[in-house]
């Protein structure tokens, strides 16, 4: 039986999965010390957040001063009733998530032709892994509690579901030619898939290919960008949220990869040129530049799962302006997310790795889009960025600017549908004038590896509206984190940072800041690994 019983089913209609009623969620753990109190409503901890200033002398010898700031966070424990609306809900993840969702909730158990198979979360860092809590002070064992224990999170069970598309097919339907998930599976939610209707959305055709045009029968009226349109999203995410009796919407965009949008002085550069753009239906204002706004405007977290560039320098400016949280860009899914790892372990042992081949072939929707050049280039910015920070990193190995060869090649070929074949090959000097070669053959239903990303983000989203910080001694009163969530990079190949802020890209580093992060918020101390009291007796 799923956490949340059968009695907290929510009804499906022309509005979505409606929430689950939810259920109070026990504490795994308490931490005890005078750092962290906990109350009916909140976790307040004290946390003394302890880096290395490094400066450099005359001499050019560093010099490393080890630097304490105390901060306070305040945690709101109550999760309350939470929705997610995605643009391009009829898509092959959009279909598949909510799919997912549904047979979790339900505690569904279908055949296969390898036998059966139940719902399950697997490929959620939140719902399916787990973080080292301490040590059992008997035994001395590593204890570890799952991730999503850390903090009062929402469940994805509870979550009422809804969104745009521009193609206007039911769930059920879309479900059928997206052709990610057993027919089995898909016999028992389809019911309530049939009657979930994407919300008409807006179509400008010159952002993406233009074989998308045959199934764009569910479109706002108008080809470009005006208030109207911002208007209309803003009212869908009302609309929504009173329908479901909700206390806060997280929009995501697993719409189609867009072209680039050019960086217009004048147009985009800054929140008010934006918002003027828009008034005037200039060009360059893409669709889900106008969702972020609206976003942005209603209060409603934005993340962008495509890796065009939606957040253009006005969007930050005005997300910035109205303290609305945003994030991107890019699921990072398969091929990339190994590549993260792999290029960190490889240059972190100080193997000299030399050249990348990055090569996909699929057949689904997403794969059309990405036949047609432009769209194809948003993709191979963000799946080409994803080693900077750790080659520049090693100076040992490299010297400036320096960086191992790297191609990405994508093919879309029909036969394989969803069933994306990755091959990878990564070169590399070793020791001595060796040479290694690694070569990698990865397939995988893309969906089925993005969708528990659509997951993770809306809770960790979710968990960040309710988190708030303050300096210890200082005058500012409790805020949230800065707008732009880096904190959600783990999820994301091409992470969107404050601005003027570094990217990192290393997958180790990335979950290890975000789950130190929710460790801060109970007081507990980073995990260093050191593990002393195992080596110090
Ligand atoms: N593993 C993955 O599947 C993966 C990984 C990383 C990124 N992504 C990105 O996620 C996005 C979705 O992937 P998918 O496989 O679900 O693609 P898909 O083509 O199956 O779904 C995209 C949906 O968006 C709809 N759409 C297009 N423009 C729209 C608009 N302006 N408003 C509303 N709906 C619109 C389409 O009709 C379609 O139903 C793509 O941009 C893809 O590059 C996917
Ligand atoms: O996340 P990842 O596996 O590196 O990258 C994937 C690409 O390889 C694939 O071609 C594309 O269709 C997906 O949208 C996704 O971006």
């Amino acid at each position: 039986m799923a956490p949340h019983a059968e009695e907290s089913l929510g009804s499906a209609n022309g509005n979505g999965l409606a929430a689950a009623s939810t259920a109070p969620v026990k504490d795994l753990f308490q931490v005890k010390s005078p750092n962290v109190v906990y109350s009916d409503n909140e976790i307040n901890s004290k946390y003394t957040y302890r880096t290395t200033d490094v400066s450099q002398g005359e001499d050019g010898k560093f010099v490393a001063t080890p630097k304490e700031t105390v901060y306070n966070f305040k945690t709101d424990r109550k999760v309350g009733k939470v929705g997610m609306m995605l643009v391009g809900w009829g898509g092959n993840n959009g279909t598949t998530v909510t799919a997912g969702i549904i047979a979790n909730r339900r505690g569904l158990s279908w055949d296969t032709r390898e036998g059966p198979r139940k719902a399950n979360y697997y490929g959620s860092v939140v719902m399916a892994s787990t973080v080292k809590l301490g040590t059992d002070t008997k035994t001395g064992a590593e204890v570890h509690v799952p991730f999503h224990d850390m903090l009062p999170m929402v469940h994805p069970n509870d979550l009422a579901i809804g969104g745009w598309d521009i193609s206007g097919m039911d769930l059920a339907a879309a479900m059928d030619r997206a052709a990610v998930l057993e027919p089995t599976l898909k016999a028992m939610v389809k019911k309530e898939m049939a009657v979930m209707k994407p919300l008409p959305s807006v179509y400008y055709p010159d952002f993406i290919a233009a074989n998308q045009e045959e199934r764009a029968d569910n479109v706002i009226p108008g080809s470009k960008a005006c208030m109207a349109h911002v208007e209309q999203i803003r009212k869908d995410i009302r609309d929504f949220k009173a329908a479901h009796g909700l206390d806060k919407v997280i929009v995501q965009w697993t719409a189609n990869t867009e072209r680039y949008a050019d960086l217009v002085e004048g147009v985009n550069d800054t929140a008010d040129n934006l918002m003027k753009a828009i008034e005037d239906g200039h060009e360059e204002v893409s669709p889900s530049t106008i969702f972020a706004v609206a976003c942005i405007l209603e209060n409603a977290p934005f993340i962008n799962g495509s890796p065009q560039n939606t957040f253009v320098p006005g969007a930050i400016q005005l997300a910035e302006k109205h303290g609305a949280f945003v994030g991107g860009d890019d699921f990072k899914s398969g091929q990339t997310k190994m590549k993260s790892a792999l290029v960190d372990f490889i240059i972190s042992a100080g193997i000299k790795l030399t050249s990348i081949a990055s090569y996909n072939h699929l057949g689904n929707n997403d794969g059309m889009n990405l036949s047609s050049h432009r769209q194809f280039r948003s993709k191979e910015i963000s799946k080409s960025n994803v080693v900077d920070d750790m080659v520049a990193a090693n100076t040992v190995l490299y010297e400036k600017d320096e960086h191992p060869d790297h191609c990405v090649v994508i093919k879309y070929m029909p036969a394989v549908g969803d069933n994306k074949r990755a091959l990878d090959e990564y070169y590399a000097e070793i020791f001595m004038g060796g040479h290694q070669t690694i070569s990698i053959f990865n397939v995988c239903e893309d969906s089925l590896l993005a969708s528990p990303l659509i997951i993770d983000l809306v809770l960790v989203t979710e968990m960040m509206t309710r988190i708030s910080w303050q300096a210890e001694g200082g005058e500012k009163d409790f805020a949230g984190f800065h707008s732009v969530l880096s904190v959600l990079s783990f999820m994301l190949k091409a992470p969107l940072v404050p601005p003027g802020t570094p990217v990192i890209n290393a997958l180790a580093k990335q979950r290890a800041a975000l789950t130190n992060i929710f460790r801060a918020c109970v007081g507990l101390e980073p995990e260093s690994d050191m593990t002393l009291e195992h080596k110090l007796f």
